[in-house]
């Protein structure tokens, strides 16, 4: 039985919502006939008889393109770029109704929500975008711009047809279990949605383990412990197995929760959902303390890090401070970025040097490590280094045996730096310098991952966990959820996974902890002019979007 609604028919704010040409009209499908075996499953994610907006027809022509479980489809979705005047650019998010024709829409709930229908414009407008650089000067194009997040005035799923699942992958980050909590709570309290499972223990949950039922009152306390209460994984990633037991399980919005490497396994689960044809939202939301995200303005977490980075510095301080010749050195994590190294260094004002991946150092000889630290002795008796964890790599590898050893996502083991670097300064100041000092390493790589976000980490967390319920509400698909210049995204999963952020130790940013600092920039012309992807953008946190101009030189 079909049932066909002119527009006119719908309370009056629908007509005011933009709504495209290409669904001037609502088409209310039900069916009650048609069934669908385990092995000829509605490729749109129904096993259920009687879901709205699943055609009879449209669901046994697509019933072929199942048939393939391969997730190697060549067919990768292109970005959807559209282009306006002056220079305006969207990259816009992938919509369910770019792949699946005529799916029903419904008024959004929260119209009658008492707490937000009393806000002046609480929906947002189709057509609101946000730049990603702020700053331009007069004859400057506008520029690349991402889609606004937030509730729109039409959803394409009824709440009681959502069965959303959320997943968390990759390494800890303070804030997960607030983001847990405000998906499973904003999907409860603001749709109605009562559906909602967590997935165990990564990626390799969908098709290793058991659910775990998730409502408000499970997710109630969760915000104040650190960890997930989903547990998380690295590794065991199989596209098809997730997709078919999204599937299997009857999920048609998927919440998932992890880092660049997450995000790229999410990108390929999208396309392979594109690819059946299935009825099913997935979000992103980036979680890394590294901070090695781009696009986004930081990653949840990361403050909370920082902050109690300040913890150990402030031990390290102490310890150097009250002995001859004291140097406290501390290892804080950042395996290819060193945001969280250079933003603990510059909010503790302590700190006498901050070694990044992304700053070469050297060690002997004129304008050296170890140079600097005898001068810092000499004049101060004591000091302070910072180092990131995947710092000086390069310099372990020329010193000890090269074991390139991977963890089981694919990302680089590391050797240990803190200790090799904490021998290397003694060796040097022993058998070289033959003058005594005192060191004292701390390593509290897994404590500033492990605590519970702070106040400003929970508010950002509940931004990003209501902004992708919004989103997937709406039948946005194959998005993360992102801050963009204090703004809430929707970021393509193309631009998420693209390249890594990285500290630029040409810009503004760099050039503050240097002064702060005083260390010496181990800045060699030569290497700079051949690291031309360095370069071109600037460091990306933080910095008010003033870093965005000319990046400057430095030496
Ligand atoms: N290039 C990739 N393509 C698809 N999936 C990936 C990729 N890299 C990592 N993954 C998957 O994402 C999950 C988490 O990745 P990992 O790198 O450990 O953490 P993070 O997401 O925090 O960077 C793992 O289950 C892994 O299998
Ligand atoms: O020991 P684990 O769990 O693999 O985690 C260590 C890594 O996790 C991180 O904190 C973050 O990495 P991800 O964002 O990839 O999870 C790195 O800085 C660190 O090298
Ligand atoms: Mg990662």
């Amino acid at each position: 039985m079909d049932f066909v609604i002119a527009p006119s028919s719908f309370p009056s704010f629908l007509n005011r919502d933009n709504i495209p040409s290409s669904a001037g009209i609502f088409t209310l499908t039900r069916f009650s006939t048609v069934t669908f075996s385990y092995d000829h499953r509605c490729p749109r994610g129904c096993r259920s008889r009687r879901i709205p907006g699943c055609s009879r027809i449209k669901c046994s022509r697509r019933r072929d393109m199942d048939s393939s479980k391969s997730a190697t489809s060549p067919e990768i979705s292109k970005p959807k770029i559209l282009t306006g005047p002056g220079g305006y650019v969207l990259e816009d998010v992938p919509h369910l109704s770019d792949y699946i024709p005529d799916l029903t829409c419904h008024p959004n709930p929260l119209q009658d929500h008492p707490a937000y229908s009393v806000v002046k414009q609480y929906f947002v407008h189709v057509d609101d975008t946000v730049p990603q650089k702020v700053v331009v000067h007069k004859d400057s194009p506008r520029g690349i711009h991402f889609r606004r997040a937030g509730a729109r005035q039409r959803v394409y799923f009824d709440s009681d047809e959502v069965h959303a699942c959320i997943v968390t992958c990759g390494g800890l980050c303070p804030g997960l279990n607030t983001v847990i909590r405000e998906i499973v709570c904003g999907l409860y309290h603001m749709y109605g949605v009562k559906k909602v499972e967590g997935i165990d223990g990564g990626y390799r949950g969908f098709y290793a383990k058991n659910t775990v039922h998730l409502d408000p009152k499970v997710v109630n306390d969760i915000h104040k412990r650190g960890g997930t209460i989903l547990g998380t994984s690295r590794g065991g990633h199989d596209t098809s197995k997730i997709v078919d037991s999204i599937q299997d399980r009857g999920i048609n919005q998927v919440y998932i929760i992890g880092g660049d490497g997450t995000q790229r396994g999410a990108s390929v689960i999208f396309e392979e959902i594109r690819r059946r044809g299935l009825k099913v939202s997935v979000a992103g939301i980036p979680k890394t303390i590294d901070n090695d995200i781009p696009v986004i303005d930081k990653s949840f977490g990361f403050d909370t890090a920082v902050e109690e980075a300040q913890r150990a510095i402030n031990a390290a301080h102490v310890e150097a401070e009250s002995i001859d010749n004291g140097i406290g050195l501390v290892k804080l994590m950042g395996r290819y970025s060193g945001f969280i190294a250079m933003y603990a260094t510059l909010a503790s004002r302590d700190v006498d040097c901050c070694l990044i991946p992304e700053s070469p150092f050297y060690l002997e000889g004129p304008g050296g490590l170890f140079e600097y630290i005898e001068s810092r002795l000499k004049e101060n008796g004591h000091m302070v280094i910072v180092i990131a964890e995947g710092a000086g790599q390069e310099l372990l590898s020329e010193s000890m045996q090269s074991m390139a050893q991977k963890d089981a996502s694919g990302n680089k083991l590391l050797k240990d730096v803190g200790l090799w670097i904490s021998q290397g300064i003694k060796d040097y100041f022993s058998k070289q310098r033959k003058m005594p000092i005192n060191l004292k390493y701390i390593d509290p790589t897994y404590m500033i991952r492990a605590v519970p976000s702070n106040a400003s980490d929970n508010v950002y967390c509940t931004l990003l966990a209501q902004s992708a319920v919004h989103g997937a509400m709406a039948g946005y698909t194959g998005f993360t959820s992102g801050l963009v210049n204090g703004r809430q995204t929707y970021i393509p999963f193309n631009r998420i996974i693209e390249k890594q952020n990285k500290v630029v130790i040409t810009d503004r940013m760099w050039a503050r902890l240097l002064s702060s600092t005083n260390q010496p920039s181990f800045w060699n012309p030569k290497v700079s002019m051949e690291d031309k992807g360095n370069e071109e953008e600037a460091t990306e946190l933080l910095d008010n979007g003033i870093c965005g101009e000319e990046s400057p030189r430095f030496n």
